[in-house]
């Protein structure tokens, strides 16, 4: 066999790898014409080399992110540097269907770009090329991976019997609010909050009549708060709020409209109608409060005082007078 034989077997070989590859292949001039349009290019498109040949790319495809891609290209022929686009940049570049809807629930193809500037003979650049690689199997499953520990967190965080934050989680934020306060010095006021005689209701009614109080009440606690401020499930039948931004004569008004809307609350257990109260103690964090665990001190000082006075009221903490 010839040299020349050779090379032209090798030119055939490559000349059918570039169409069968499933990689998308691109070459493009100066100007942005196709020169290049694969195998791959043309069964994702639905458009053929033939139609495409000396087209520009920008005119034929619409959808292209045509500023940003210029730009990029032009960097890559000037600078002679090749450029990558990563599919958790940009989607996709190409808006080509995901052809695998069965074992992949993306709707587009998520692709990787890599831009090559192309050397002709004499050594110049001339064109550039584009590499674009199908990675919806790799997205799709960094996606479902992600659903998947964002899941996990929320979790990790949230009692499942109230449907609030679990103490450890509520403790975490709570902290977080009471070093913003030194930081910034706005008021905060913390909330906590008992339901009364909650064992006769369990020994009268049974546990699941118990759980049904909890999640009641945890529900018309998340109902009454606003998006900043949030509660926690802080023992059996003892919630704690951080209300962020808000005094204790505000702090006030929230719990003794909460403290009325569960009294107002008719829970029907056995055929019996039954009322259910709660005690709430509140304290501001103030010069009083050294640390987060003295401001809960605080507050559950203060609604051991509202137990002590009768129950079903709120008590703010009231700091001990000097002798
Ligand atoms: N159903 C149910 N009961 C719980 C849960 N967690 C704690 N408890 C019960 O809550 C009751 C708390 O009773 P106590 O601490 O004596 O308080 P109380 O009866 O509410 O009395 P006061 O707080 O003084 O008004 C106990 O009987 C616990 O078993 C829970 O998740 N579900």
């Amino acid at each position: 066999m010839t040299n020349n034989a050779k090379v032209n077997d090798q030119w055939h070989w490559l000349v059918d790898m570039v169409q069968t590859i499933e990689v998308g292949l691109v070459v493009l001039d100066k100007d942005f014409n196709i020169q290049l349009w694969n195998g791959f290019m043309e069964n994702h498109s639905g458009i053929t080399f033939d139609t495409l040949h000396n087209k520009n790319l920008f005119e034929q495809f619409d959808s292209l992110p045509k500023v940003w891609l210029r730009q990029k290209m032009e960097s890559v022929l000037l600078l002679k540097n090749r450029s990558f686009i990563s599919w958790e940049q940009r989607p996709f570049v190409f808006q080509f269907k995901n052809y695998r809807p069965i074992s992949c629930r993306a709707d587009f193809m998520y692709q990787n770009v890599t831009l090559l500037p192309l050397t002709s003979h004499a050594g110049d650049i001339t064109h550039i090329s584009m590499i674009v690689y199908d990675v919806t199997d790799v997205a799709m499953n960094r996606q479902q991976l992600k659903t998947a520990n964002d899941n996990l967190e929320r979790l990790s965080q949230i009692d499942d019997l109230s449907q609030l934050y679990n103490r450890r989680h509520w403790q975490i934020c709570m902290q977080k609010e009471f070093d913003r306060h030194h930081r910034y010095g706005h008021p905060t006021s913390l909330v906590m909050l008992d339901i009364d005689y909650f064992k006769n209701i369990n020994d009268n009614y049974g546990h699941y009549a118990g759980d049904k109080v909890i999640q009641t009440i945890s529900h018309t606690i998340s109902q009454s708060l606003r998006g900043t401020d949030f509660a926690g499930r802080y023992g059996g039948e003892e919630f704690a709020i951080v209300l962020p931004e808000t005094s204790i004569k505000n702090a006030l008004f929230l719990a003794e409209r909460l403290r009325q809307k569960i009294a107002q609350t008719t829970f029907i257990f056995s055929g019996s109608a039954i009322q259910i109260t709660i005690s709430i103690g509140l304290c501001e964090i103030n010069i009083n409060s050294q640390s987060s665990e003295q401001w809960i001190e605080n507050a559950d000082i203060a609604l051991y005082e509202a137990k002590r006075k009768g129950r079903n009221c709120c008590i703010q903490y009231q700091r001990p007078k000097a002798n």
